[in-house]
């Protein structure tokens, strides 16, 4: 039995990555449990480059549930906090730590409290799926905090519950949500397609785009879709169904030019169920739209696609390249028409996987501004550039899934008191 006297701290630390859906979810049966109206496919991103770390903790001296997020405390009562809470302490376990003399039973759980604190090594609700890692993450340490049995299939259950395109974060590589037909939402699971090292010559860029937060949240306006679009109801009958077989296959056998064609076309039709909702909502911007006229010119001038882009609930684009060389080659585009402002120096420039930059030569902010027009523009005069318009990039790929963190140096919360270090 836990005794209230003794003051110890137990910790777990984890590290889960974000994701990025290439065939969107869009739309809840059930709003409660989180439950989707159509599967969803996506690839996880590497952790290196966008991730949530959590350190939860137990102590027979917290009184409370407590919550710090990127250094700030945050309530715990919302109902979504609250549903992964109670999911988790309902499969709880004995836990024993011989070296620090500290037993919990399985019931002592339902009056211990727990510390969290979480991190995101990425703008959070800037449109990255910060939802995603971190409901994922909170669910997956506070399961091995609990010693609680169960794969990351049945977490998946618990952290949709969290945020639908969490439960996708439970898995590395290419991940499937599967909506499932049980009303309890029991086999609304994320199951995974292949890990990462199956497709690893992908490449993946990431263009976030100079814009004011995000007014309305995807929760909200998903509803207001599947209450007001025609689209949406036909989408998720007729057109996801076909799809999610077509992008297994496409993965399944690494088809770039299958998985690029459906990819744009389902952010496309994602987008277009957005203007079809009342009132509409437009996520995209100009910006996007000049990427997305970049990419197709470039596709099509190639023969094969070279890249593919999918645009989630706000203005980014997610531009998928099929290797290296055509990374660097998208690269060479977007920094010709998407220049940085004259402040902006290269280093915070292009982040993440530095050594795309390095592979096109580019040293400096100069060598930007000389970057020739792409062959593909080249009778077209003037070349448009957009200076300013991109606040980074972010250069990354496919990526693992969640891991525990062993190192006590790299815990958010402090090993004696069990608040924010
Ligand atoms: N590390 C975290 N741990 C727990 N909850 C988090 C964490 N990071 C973000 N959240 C939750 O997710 C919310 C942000 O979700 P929101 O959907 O608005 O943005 P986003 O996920 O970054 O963007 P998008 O869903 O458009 O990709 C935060 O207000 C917080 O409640
Ligand atoms: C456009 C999307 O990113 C929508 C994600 O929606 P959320 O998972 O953020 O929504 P809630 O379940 O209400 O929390 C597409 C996707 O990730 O599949």
């Amino acid at each position: 039995m836990a005794d209230e006297s003794q003051k110890w701290v137990l910790m777990v630390t984890a590290q889960t990555p974000t994701n990025i859906a290439v065939i969107k979810y869009w739309g809840k049966r059930d709003e409660n449990l989180i439950l989707a109206i159509n599967d969803s496919i996506s690839v996880t991103l590497d952790p290196a480059h966008l991730c949530t770390t959590t350190t939860v903790a137990v102590s027979p001296a917290f009184n409370q549930d407590r919550m710090w997020l990127n250094g700030k405390e945050i309530s715990l009562s919302g109902g979504r906090y609250q549903n992964c809470l109670r999911e988790i302490r309902a499969r709880a376990n004995d836990v024993e730590d011989e070296k620090k003399g500290i037993k919990i039973t399985k019931k002592d759980w339902e009056n211990l409290h727990v510390h969290v604190a979480s991190y995101n090594n990425f703008p959070t609700a800037a449109g990255l799926a910060s939802s995603a890692a971190g409901f994922a993450c909170l669910v997956y340490s506070l399961a091995k905090l609990m010693n609680v049995q169960e794969d990351n299939g049945r977490l998946s259950a618990i952290a949709r519950q969290g945020s639908g395109s969490a439960c996708r974060s439970l898995y590395g590589g290419f991940v499937k949500w599967v909506m499932g037909k049980e009303e309890n939402g029991s086999d609304s699971i994320a199951v995974p397609l292949v890990d990462e090292k199956h497709w690893d010559e992908l490449v993946i860029i990431i263009a976030v785009v100079c814009s004011r937060q995000k007014e309305t949240s995807s929760t909200s306006v998903m509803r207001e879709t599947v209450e007001t679009s025609a689209l949406i109801e036909h989408r998720a009958k007729e057109v996801v169904p076909k799809r999610i077989i077509q992008m297994e296959e496409a993965i399944q056998k690494c088809d770039f030019a299958t998985f690029t064609h459906l990819t744009c076309a389902d952010s496309n039709q994602f987008h277009a169920a957005c203007l079809d909702t009342s009132p509409p909502i437009f996520y995209m911007n100009d910006t996007s739209h000049r990427i997305i006229s970049c990419v197709e010119k470039w596709n099509r001038s190639e023969g094969t696609p070279q890249v593919a882009y999918t645009f989630d609930a706000g203005p980014n684009a997610v531009l998928i390249a099929r290797n290296r060389t055509s990374a660097a080659l998208l690269l060479q585009r977007l920094l010709f028409h998407f220049p940085p402002n004259s402040e902006t120096d290269l280093n915070s420039y292009v982040i993440g996987d530095k050594s795309l930059i390095e592979d096109i030569g580019i040293q400096d902010i100069k060598d930007i501004e000389a970057l020739p027009p792409p062959p593909e523009i080249k009778d077209k005069v003037p070349a448009q550039k957009y200076k300013g318009e991109i606040s980074y990039f972010i250069c990354t790929r496919p990526g693992r899934g969640p891991v525990l963190i062993s190192d006590d140096n790299q815990a958010l919360l402090h090993p004696d008191t069990g608040l924010p270090k």
